[in-house]
C-alpha cells in the first residue's frame, strides 16, 4: 500500500493517490468527512478553518461506495483558493498583484528561508504553500479509508490530546478506545480529563492575546493489533521504526513517544518488561503494557500506544527576528495567518498517519488483492498464534 499527496495550501485543491486498499471495501464517505471536520476544528485554531468546509470528492477506484482494488483518487478543494485565484494561478504570467504577495522575511521554525535556497525560490510563498499543514487534510483523507479497514479487520484506533502547552490532560492509560471516543466527543480540546478544559481554554485564549502559540502531546492508541506485524530481521524492516518516522513527517511533530518511551529511561527493567502469561483458550498474554505494543520491531498483540510531542506554532502573530532575504535588512519575520495551537488537529492526523502504516504493514504481510480473503487470512493467523 502506498499514497502520495499533491497540492498547495491556497491552491485549487489537495490531490492524493492511494494505490493498495483490498478490493470489495465499502467506503463510507460521510466518516471521511467527520474525520476532515475533526481535523478543522479544536479550540484554539484559526480563522481558515472559517472557510474552509473540507468535504473529499473520490474520483476513482470506487464504484457504487465499493473499492474496486486500483488506485483510489481523491480530491479536498480549497474554499480559500477563491480568494487567492490570480496570485495562485498555475498558468497565467505573474502580475504585479501578485509580486506584492511575495514573502520575503522568512519565519522562524518555517521551511521558509533553508526551502527557498534549497529550490532556489526567492518568493518563499513557492516553499510555505507546500510546507504548509493543510496538506494533512489529504493524509486525513487517506488515514480516514485506512481507519474504515482497520474497523473491518476487528482493530480498533483513536487519537486524543494529552497534554497543551504545560498543563497534562491526565491520562487514563486504563481505558479502551471506545471509552476514550466517549471521553474525548464531550470537550473541544478531545482531552479525557474534563476538569482541565477550563484552564486551557484560558491558557490558549492568553497565549492568543499576547501574540505567542502553543504546542502539546497527542497520543493514539490501537487496539486487537495482531502481533507479528513489522520483523526484527533488520533494522529497516522494524514496524515501530516506520510509525516513528511516518509520526515524525506530521508536520510541527518533534518526538514520538512507543509506550513508556522517555520514562523507561529513568525505570528499573522490572518496571519496563511486560510480563508474560499464558491461558488455554487466550494462548499467550501479557500483565502489563510498557512498551506499547511492540517488541523487536513488530507488535506483540498489546495495544499500540504511540505519543507525539508537537512544537508550538511557529508563526507568531507578535513576529519574531528575521532578515529580508533581498535587501539583507534585520526585519520582523511575515506574518500569515495562523493557529494559536493545532493540537487538537494533529490528534487526528497523527492518528490517521498510525492508520496508514498499520494498512501497509498489514497488506505487506497478506494478500490484500480482496477483503474477503484479507479477513479471512487475518483470522487463520490469529488463531496459529493463539495456538502456538
Ligand atoms: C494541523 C496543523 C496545523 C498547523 N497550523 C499552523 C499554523 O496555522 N501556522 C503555523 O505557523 N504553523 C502551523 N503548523 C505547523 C507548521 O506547518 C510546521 O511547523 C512547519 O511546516 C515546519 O515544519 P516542522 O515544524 O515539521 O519543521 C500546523 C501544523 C499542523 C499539524
Ligand atoms: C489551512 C490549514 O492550516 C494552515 C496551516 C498553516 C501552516 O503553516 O502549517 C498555516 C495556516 O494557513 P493559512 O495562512 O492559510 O491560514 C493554517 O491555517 C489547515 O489545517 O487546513
Amino acid at each position: 500500500m502506498n499514497y502520495l499527496t499533491a497540492g498547495e495550501s491556497h491552491g485549487p485543491q489537495l490531490t492524493g493517490i492511494l494505490e493498495g486498499i483490498p478490493a470489495g471495501m465499502h467506503i463510507d464517505v460521510d466518516e471521511v468527512n467527520e474525520m476532515l471536520a475533526a481535523r478543522q476544528g479544536g479550540y484554539g485554531r484559526g480563522n481558515r478553518q472559517k472557510i474552509e468546509h473540507d468535504v473529499v470528492e473520490i474520483v476513482g477506484g470506487v464504484r457504487h461506495s465499493k473499492t474496486l482494488g486500483s488506485p483510489i483518487a481523491l480530491v479536498v478543494k480549497n474554499r480559500d483558493h477563491a480568494h487567492w485565484s490570480e496570485i495562485m494561478d498555475p498558468i497565467s504570467p505573474e502580475t504585479p498583484e501578485n509580486t506584492l504577495r511575495q514573502v520575503n522575511r522568512p519565519r522562524p521554525g518555517h521551511a521558509d528561508l533553508v526551502g527557498g535556497m534549497k529550490y532556489g525560490h526567492h518568493d518563499l510563498r513557492n516553499v510555505l504553500e507546500r510546507s504548509s499543514a493543510r496538506e494533512t487534510a489529504m493524509r486525513v483523507a487517506i488515514g480516514a479509508i485506512c481507519k474504515q479497514l482497520l474497523n473491518q479487520l476487528d482493530i480498533q484506533i483513536v487519537g486524543h490530546v494529552e497534554q497543551v502547552g504545560p498543563i497534562a490532560a491526565n491520562e487514563n492509560s486504563s481505558l479502551n478506545v471506545s471509552e476514550i471516543e466517549q471521553a474525548i466527543s464531550e470537550n473541544d480540546l478531545r482531552i479525557i480529563d474534563q476538569s482541565q478544559i477550563q484552564p486551557i481554554h484560558e491558557l490558549i485564549d492568553q497565549t492568543k492575546r499576547d501574540g505567542n502559540t502553543l504546542g502539546g502531546v497527542v497520543r493514539v492508541v490501537a487496539t486487537n493489533v495482531p502481533a507479528g506485524l513489522g520483523s526484527y530481521i533488520g533494522w529497516d524492516t522494524k514496524l515501530d521504526a516506520k510509525m516513528a518516522a511516518a509520526v515524525m513527517g506530521v508536520n510541527a511533530i518533534k518526538g514520538v513517544e512507543i509506550g513508556d518511551g522517555f520514562d523507561a529511561a529513568a525505570s528499573l527493567g522490572s518496571n519496563v518488561m511486560d510480563e508474560i502469561a499464558w491461558q488455554k483458550s487466550e494462548g499467550f498474554d501479557r500483565l502489563s503494557d510498557h512498551l506499547g505494543g511492540f517488541e523487536g520491531g513488530m507488535t506483540n498483540g498489546m495495544p499500540v500506544v504511540i505519543k507525539a510531542a508537537m512544537k508550538p506554532i511557529p508563526t507568531l502573530y507578535k513576529a519574531l527576528q528575521s532578515v529580508d532575504i533581498e535587501t539583507k535588512e534585520t526585519m520582523k519575520a511575515n506574518v500569515e495567518r495562523s493557529d494559536t495551537t493545532a493540537i487538537v488537529p494533529a490528534s487526528i492526523v497523527v492518528e490517521s498517519v498510525v492508520a496508514i502504516e498499520l494498512v501497509k504493514a498489514i497488506t505487506d504481510t497478506f494478500d490484500g488483492s480482496n477483503l474477503l480473503r484479507l479477513r479471512s487470512q487475518i483470522q487463520e493467523y490469529r488463531n496459529e498464534f493463539k495456538n502456538f
